[in-house]
């Protein structure tokens, strides 16, 4: 194409200079929330030594309400709504932005919130196969009137790289498991205080009780939609949730706020001692040189 219209970033070929403005990206961190992921950019900040407290980062993509986008050197942070359609137009417009802007050797996350199976609240797993509500590990994407069946699969050397880092930190649990992804956070996932509801608790538990059997250890709502395309297109990729409540023991989020808040940096955390290694920052306070990143 003569011009590349990122139309839901706000973002095209010919209106921005892409490779000048992305081309140093090595971690993509991306998450439901707006506000999470400009706390995520900020936090980055910090922990990369950058100069002032990151409090003015810039909206990259303020020119829609669609997605917000921030940048932080090499690190950028996305937010992608919730559901498998809302993250799966961002994400083929951001790998698009990734490839026009000619960056090589990205590492996507997924940090993100999640119901866990039979696990302490405020675990985080990091998900080594998404499955869908069958338990299968794959994405039926409906192309024309074609169902196209697509792999789940993860990275698992990043998936273990990660757990190797949550060792350093030692005031929650984390694991590795697969992990469902549903289409709706009701019904879809087996809860019975939705606007509608057609089953029995007993029928409730027995569905979450297989699902727990078959290796699920947490439910959310984009997992396997990120990992078909990002592994389709040749990005390493992982997703890693905190769980906001354990599914077998109830449905409703009763969490306080402050509380929720404090699981979201959970995963955070993790990403910042990952990102701060893969770099060779990790427990040095020094500040970042950025002619590094542009070099490397
Ligand atoms: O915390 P985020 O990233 O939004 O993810 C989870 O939370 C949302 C539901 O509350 C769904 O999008 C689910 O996948
Ligand atoms: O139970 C939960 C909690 C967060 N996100 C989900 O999708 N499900």
């Amino acid at each position: 194409m003569d011009e590349d219209i990122l139309y839901h970033l706000d973002l095209g070929t010919k209106t921005h200079n892409l490779p000048a403005m992305f081309g140093d990206i090595k971690f993509v961190c991306v998450g439901g929330s707006a506000n999470r992921m400009k706390a995520f950019a900020q936090f980055m900040h910090k922990e990369l030594g950058f100069e002032g407290d990151g409090k003015d980062v810039k909206d990259i993509c303020a020119g829609t309400d669609r997605y917000s986008m921030y940048k932080v050197g090499p690190v950028l942070s996305v937010s992608h709504g919730m559901g498998i359609p809302s993250i799966s137009i961002m994400l083929h417009e951001l790998i698009k932005l990734l490839h026009h802007a000619k960056c090589r050797g990205v590492t996507i996350i997924r940090i993100g919130t999640s119901g866990g199976l039979g696990i302490e609240p405020g675990s985080v797993v990091i998900t080594d196969t998404a499955l869908d509500s069958f338990f299968k590990p794959q994405f039926e994407q409906i192309i024309l009137d074609n169902v196209v069946v697509r792999s789940t699969e993860l990275d698992k050397d990043l998936a273990e790289e990660l757990l190797n880092c949550s060792k350093e930190i030692h005031d929650f649990p984390t694991m590795i498991g697969h992990t469902m992804c549903t289409y709706d956070f009701y019904e879809g996932q087996g809860r019975l205080d939705g606007a509608l509801c057609s089953f029995s608790s007993e029928k409730k538990l027995e569905y979450l009780k297989r699902a727990y059997n078959a290796g699920v250890r947490n439910i959310e709502m984009e997992s396997t939609v990120f990992a078909a395309m990002c592994g389709l297109c040749g990005l390493k990729a992982a997703v890693v949730c905190v769980t906001l409540l354990n599914r077998l023991e109830g449905d409703q989020i009763t969490i306080p706020h402050e509380v929720l808040l404090e699981y979201q940096q959970r995963p955070q955390q993790l990403i910042s001692i990952f990102i701060k290694k893969r770099l060779g920052l990790h427990n040095q306070n020094n500040l970042l040189d950025n002619a590094f990143f542009l070099s490397n």
